[in-house]
């Protein structure tokens, strides 16, 4: 019997190892309003996830509440087996938001460098987050010289010292013209074939093909799909992601 109980213990464990983000009926409330309001979602390991939907759908709401900081009504949120926000989560998930605080008046070496010294993560770090972001022939210009792709990049560099299992990028190819967001959607492809987790948002819905997995907020935090773009556009019947979302909206508004 201790045995039987064991294994289950260990199984459930496992199981919950093996999902990247695990959320039950969370609700949060800002200002006045319910931004997200009984939201599940369980987010598998090793993959891209897109949490695509319209402005204000609450993308950086949940984002947050993932991160651990986000103050949460109820609902319980698991980030790789562990409560979000908790101290061993510290190392282990990286957050970019919007607002990248990269040092305009450092150079790509030297913010990478302070961020390094901040976060515990080893020197040697620098150098190969560096690399993968493709910017070493740029390591010693300052930031305030930097293309807006090639900053976008640093940010990045910096949640990918210490090499976090979990990467959370709220809205990353904002502002950037359609070859910064092709490189960068590259980048992002081959740090998950490195096998970390990410979770990309996005109100561009047509970078939805870039993803393994679609997470579609509606306005109110309610999830309306979850799915990968194939199965999405063979269920609406739709072209692209724009549209298979304008149809589950008005399904979703027919059923209301
Ligand atoms: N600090 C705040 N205080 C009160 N309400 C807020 C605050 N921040 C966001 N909100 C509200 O919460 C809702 C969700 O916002 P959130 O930023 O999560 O949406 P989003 O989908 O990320 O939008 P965007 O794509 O424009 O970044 C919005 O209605 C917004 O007005």
């Amino acid at each position: 019997m201790m045995n039987y109980v064991g294994d289950t213990t260990a199984a459930l464990a496992s199981q919950q190892q093996e999902h990247a983000i695990q959320i039950r009926d969370l609700r949060v409330v800002r200002g006045e309003r319910t931004v997200l309001d009984g939201l599940d979602l369980t987010v598998g390991r090793g993959s891209i996830t897109g949490l695509l939907g319209p402005s204000g759908s609450g993308k950086s709401t949940l984002m947050r509440a993932i991160i651990g900081v986000q103050k949460i009504v109820s609902g319980k949120v698991t980030v790789l087996g562990a409560p979000a926000g908790s101290v061993q989560l510290r190392d282990r998930v990286a957050y970019v938001t919007q607002a990248p605080s990269v040092y305009q008046d450092l150079t790509v070496r030297q913010n990478l460098a302070y961020f390094a010294d901040v976060l515990g993560a080893p020197r040697s770090d620098v150098d190969r987050a560096i690399d993968q972001v493709d910017l070493a022939s740029y390591a010693d210009k300052l930031a305030a010289n930097l293309s807006g792709g090639q900053f976008s990049r640093v940010s990045l560099a910096v949640a990918l010292l210490g090499h976090p299992e979990l990467l959370v990028l709220d809205e990353p190819t904002v502002g950037l013209d359609p070859v910064l967001r092709k490189e960068l959607w590259d980048l992002f492809g081959r740090i998950a074939s490195d096998g970390a987790t990410l979770l990309v948002s996005s109100h561009v819905m047509d970078e939805a093909q870039r993803c393994d997995d679609l997470i579609l907020l509606r306005e109110g935090g309610m999830v309306l799909a979850h799915d990968t773009l194939s199965n999405l556009l063979e269920r609406t019947g739709a072209a692209d992601a724009e549209h298979a979302f304008l149809q589950l909206v008005s399904e979703e508004e027919i059923h209301a």
